[in-house]
C-alpha cells in the first residue's frame, strides 16, 4: 500500500512539475525556460529513480509479509501497474506535447522576429517615403521658383539650362517611388504570408490544447475512478488510506485550480497576442495607407509638374537657339555700331575742324570789332568812386554831413553842393559810398580779360590823400581791391582756356617816389632801378633787375602780395605817409601760346596807385615835402600830357617827361586801354580838393565830347589851348593836364 502512495505523490509531484515547466515556459523567456525544463528534466529523472527503488523494495516486501487480501493486493498492483503504464503513456504523450509547445513557441519566436523586422523596414521605408517626399517637395519649390523667377526675368537671364536639371530630377524620384511601391508590395506579401503561418501555427495550438485537456480529464476521472475503488476496497476503517487520498483530491483541486489558472493565462496570452498582431496590423494598414496616399500626392504633383516641364523644356529650347545665335547677332551689332561710331567721330572730326575754322574767324572779326570799338570809343575812359564817411570822422566832425548826391536815374551824374550852388558832374560811372569792392571790380573785369587776348591796360587810381585809392586798388585784408581781384580773375580764365593754351602769368611790383624806381618784390628794394631799351633791338623797354614773379596757384599771389607790403614798409618810416607820396605799380604780365593752333599773346595789365594829387605846391612846402611835390605834380603832368598825345594823335609822345609815363609807354601806346578811376571824398573839408578831382574828369569828359561830336578825328597840339577842342585841365595848382580823348560812355565792356 505504502508503495502505491508513493507512487501516487512521485506522479503528483510529476504533474506539478509538468505545470510548474508550462508555467514557467509562458513567464521565461526562451533561454531561461530552457534551463528550468533543463533541471526539470534532472529531477523528473530523480524521481523515476526513487519510484523504481520503491517498486524492487515494494516487492521484496510483499514476498516476505503474509498479508490477508494477497489477491485483492495483487489485483491492485496489476491496477497500479496498469496505471503506470498509462501514466507513462501520458507522460510521453505529455513529453510529446511539450516538444510540441516549444517547437510552437520558438516558431512564434520567429513569427515575432519576422514580424519585427516588417515593422523594421516598414520603419525604414516609411522614412525613406518621408525623404523622397521631401525631396520631391523641395524639387517642386525648385521648380516653381525657377519658372516664377524665369517668367519674371529678362530674356538673357533664361539661359540657365535649370530644364535639364528638373528633368533628371523628376525621373529620380519616379524610380524612388516605383522603388518604394516594390517594396510595399513585397512587405504586403511577407505580412500575407506571416497571417497565414500564424492561423496555422494557432490551429495546431488550439488541437494540442484540446488533446492535452481531453487527457487531463481522462487521468482525473480515472484516477476518481481509483479512489472509489480504493475506498472500497480498503474500507472505512483504514484512515490512512482515507488520509493519504483526500490528500489526493486536494492535489487533485490543486492541480485543477492550476490547471484553470494556466488556461487563463494562456488565455490572456492568446489574447495579448491577438492584441499586437492587431495593433501592428493596423499600424501597417494605417502607414500603408498613408504610404498610398503620398504616393497618390506624388503622382498628382507628378502630373501637374509635367505641363510645367514641358513649357521650361519648350522655353529652354528656345532660349538655347538664341544664345546659340547670340554671337553672331552681337558681332554683328558690334561691327554696326563701330561703323557708326566712326561715322560719328568723323563728323564730329569736320565739325570741330570748321568750328575751330569758325572760331579763329570769330576771333579775328572780334578783336577787329574790339579795335573799331575802341577807335570809335576812346581808349580812355573816367569812372568816379565817392568812399563813405567813416565812422571817425562822423564821430569827431560836427560838419560830417556830405554834400554829394546821386542821380537815381543815371549812374553817371554826381552832383555836388559848394557855396551854396549845385554843381552837376558827368562821368562814364559813378560809384556811391555804399558800391561794394566787387561791384567795382565787376564794371573793369572786361578791362583786365582783355589783356589775356594780348591787350594792354592801365587802371589809374587818382585823387587826394584818403579819398580811398589804395582802398579802391588794393582793398583789406577781409574784401581784396581790384589788384587782387584782377590777378585771380586772370588765374581762373587763363585755368579755364587750358589745355588749348598755355598760359604764364608774372607778377612785377614797382613804386615811384621822388622819380625814383623802386623794386617792392626784390631782395632788397631800397635800390633803385633804371629803364632801358632793350639790347635785342625790338624797340622795347626794359627795366634790368627787375623782379618778376610767376604766379600759379591763389597762394602764389597771396605770397606776392606779402612780399610787396612788406618790401614797401620796410623802405619807409611811416608807411601811410609815404603811400601817399609814391606811386605803387603791379605789373602782370600775361603771355599766352595756343599748342594747336601756334598762336601767341602777350598783354599787360598796369594797377597804379597814384600818389595824393592835392595842391600841397600852393601852401608853401619847403624842403623834402616840396621835392615830393614837384616829383608828384611832375608825374602827374606827365601823365596827363602823354594821354593827351595819344588821343590826339601826335607825332610826338613825351613818355620821358617822367619816370612814370616812361615805364607805361608800352602799355599807353598803340590799342592800348585806359581806366581813369577819380576817387572823392564826400565830407565837406575836403569838398575843394573833390571838385578839383571832378572837374578833372569832367572836363577830361567835355575834351573827348567835343573831340568824337567832329566827324574827323584830327590831330591835337597837346602843347597849346588855342584850339577850340583843346582842354587845358588844371588839376591841381601845380598840375597842368593839356588832354584830348575821344569821348566815352559805356557801362559796359570796353572791348
Ligand atoms: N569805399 C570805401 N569803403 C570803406 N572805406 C573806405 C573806402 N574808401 C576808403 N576807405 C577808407 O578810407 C581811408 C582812406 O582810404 P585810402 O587809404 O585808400 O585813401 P588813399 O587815397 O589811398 O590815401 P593815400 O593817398 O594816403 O594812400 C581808409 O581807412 C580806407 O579804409
Amino acid at each position: 500500500m505504502l508503495s502505491c502512495l508513493q507512487v501516487e505523490e512521485l506522479e503528483e509531484k510529476l504533474l506539478d512539475q509538468s505545470q510548474e515547466v508550462e508555467r514557467l515556459r509562458s513567464e521565461l523567456g526562451a533561454t531561461d525556460l530552457e534551463k528550468q525544463l533543463e533541471l526539470l528534466v534532472v529531477e523528473n529523472q530523480r524521481l523515476k529513480q526513487e519510484l523504481k527503488s520503491c517498486r524492487s523494495s515494494d516487492a521484496a516486501a510483499d514476498s516476505c509479509s503474509r498479508c490477508p487480501h494477497s489477491q485483492d493486493a495483487e489485483s491492485l498492483r496489476r491496477e497500479v501497474s496498469r496505471w503506470e503504464s498509462q501514466a507513462r503513456q501520458r507522460e510521453r504523450r505529455l513529453a510529446e506535447l511539450e516538444r510540441e509547445l516549444l517547437e510552437k513557441s520558438s516558431r512564434a519566436e520567429s513569427l515575432r522576429r519576422q514580424l519585427d523586422d516588417a515593422t523594421r523596414q516598414l520603419e525604414e521605408s516609411r522614412r525613406r517615403h518621408g525623404e523622397a517626399e521631401q525631396k520631391l517637395s523641395l524639387r517642386l519649390q525648385q521648380c516653381e521658383d525657377e519658372l516664377a523667377r524665369q517668367a519674371a526675368a529678362p530674356a538673357r537671364v533664361k539661359y540657365v539650362s535649370q530644364p535639364v536639371e528638373v528633368e533628371v530630377e523628376s525621373a529620380d524620384s519616379q524610380r524612388a517611388l516605383a522603388e518604394l511601391q516594390a517594396k510595399n508590395g513585397g512587405l504586403q506579401e511577407q505580412l500575407s504570408v506571416q497571417r497565414q503561418l500564424l492561423r496555422e501555427l494557432e490551429t495546431q495550438l488550439h488541437e494540442s490544447q484540446r488533446t492535452c485537456a481531453q487527457l487531463r480529464t481522462q487521468l482525473l476521472s480515472d484516477r476518481g475512478r481509483l479512489c472509489s475503488l480504493l475506498s472500497n476496497t480498503v474500507g472505512k476503517g483504514n484512515s490512512e488510506v482515507v488520509r493519504r487520498l483526500s490528500k489526493i483530491l486536494v492535489y487533485e483541486g490543486e492541480m485543477e485550480r492550476a490547471q484553470g489558472q494556466l488556461e487563463v493565462e494562456m488565455q490572456n496570452l492568446e489574447e495579448e497576442k491577438n492584441r499586437v498582431i492587431e495593433e501592428a496590423f493596423i499600424r501597417a494598414e494605417s502607414e500603408m495607407k498613408a504610404v498610398h496616399e503620398n504616393l497618390a500626392g506624388v503622382r498628382m504633383n507628378l502630373l501637374s509638374l509635367q505641363p510645367a516641364l514641358r513649357t521650361l523644356t519648350c522655353d529652354y529650347n528656345s532660349l538655347k537657339r538664341q544664345v546659340q545665335d547670340f554671337p553672331f547677332m552681337l558681332d554683328k551689332a558690334i561691327t554696326e555700331a563701330k561703323q557708326e561710331i566712326c561715322q560719328v567721330i568723323s563728323d564730329v572730326s569736320s565739325t570741330n575742324q570748321e568750328l575751330l575754322r569758325k572760331y579763329k574767324r570769330e576771333m579775328n572779326l572780334r578783336k577787329k570789332c574790339h579795335n573799331e570799338l575802341v577807335r570809335l570809343k576812346g581808349n580812355i575812359r573816367v569812372f568816379c568812386r565817392v568812399r563813405p564817411v567813416s565812422q571817425e570822422e562822423q564821430d569827431s566832425a560836427a560838419d560830417a554831413k556830405t554834400m554829394l548826391s546821386f542821380d537815381s536815374d543815371d549812374d553817371a551824374i554826381l552832383y555836388l553842393a559848394n557855396k551854396g550852388k549845385m554843381m552837376t558832374f558827368e562821368l562814364d560811372k559813378v560809384f556811391p559810398p555804399q558800391a561794394t569792392q566787387q561791384e567795382v571790380f565787376q564794371e573793369v573785369q572786361s578791362l583786365v580779360t582783355s589783356c589775356i587776348d594780348g591787350f594792354n591796360v592801365c587802371i589809374f587810381a587818382y585823387g587826394q590823400t584818403g579819398s580811398g585809392k589804395t582802398y579802391t586798388m588794393e582793398g583789406v585784408p577781409d574784401n581784396p581791391g581790384i589788384n587782387q581781384r584782377a590777378l585771380r580773375l586772370l588765374f581762373s580764365e587763363v585755368t579755364e582756356k587750358a589745355p588749348d593754351w598755355d598760359y604764364k602769368i608774372s607778377v612785377s611790383m614797382v613804386e615811384i617816389y621822388n622819380e625814383t624806381l623802386r623794386n617792392l618784390l626784390g631782395e632788397n628794394p631800397s635800390d633803385k632801378l633804371d629803364i632801358k631799351m632793350n639790347p635785342d633791338g625790338s624797340g622795347q623797354l626794359y627795366v634790368p633787375g627787375l623782379t618778376e614773379f610767376t604766379v600759379q596757384s591763389p597762394e602764389d599771389i597771396n605770397r606776392v602780395f606779402e612780399l610787396g607790403h612788406m618790401n614797401r614798409a620796410t623802405a619807409c618810416t611811416n608807411l601811410n605817409e609815404h603811400s601817399s607820396r609814391s606811386h605803387a605799380l603791379l605789373i602782370i604780365t600775361v603771355s599766352g601760346f595756343n599748342s594747336a593752333t601756334g598762336n601767341r599773346t602777350q598783354g599787360k595789365l598796369n594797377l597804379v596807385d597814384l600818389a595824393g594829387s592835392e595842391r600841397i605846391g600852393k601852401s608853401g612846402a619847403e624842403g623834402s615835402r616840396l621835392r615830393e611835390a614837384q616829383c608828384i605834380n611832375k608825374s602827374l603832368s606827365a601823365l596827363g600830357d602823354v594821354i593827351n598825345a595819344l588821343r590826339g594823335k601826335h607825332s610826338h609822345v613825351p613818355f620821358r617827361n617822367s619816370r612814370l609815363t616812361y615805364l607805361l609807354q608800352d602799355s599807353l601806346n598803340g590799342d592800348s586801354k585806359t581806366l581813369m578811376m577819380v576817387q572823392v571824398s564826400p565830407l565837406p573839408g575836403n569838398m575843394s580838393e573833390s571838385v578839383c578831382s571832378l572837374k578833372f574828369a569832367q572836363r577830361v569828359r567835355s575834351v573827348e565830347l567835343s573831340a568824337s561830336s567832329s566827324s574827323s578825328r584830327r590831330q591835337e597840339n597837346s602843347s597849346t589851348s588855342s584850339s577850340p577842342t583843346h582842354d587845358s585841365v588844371e588839376v591841381t595848382g601845380i598840375l597842368q593836364i593839356n588832354i584830348h580823348i575821344i569821348n566815352t560812355r559805356s557801362n559796359g565792356d570796353a572791348k
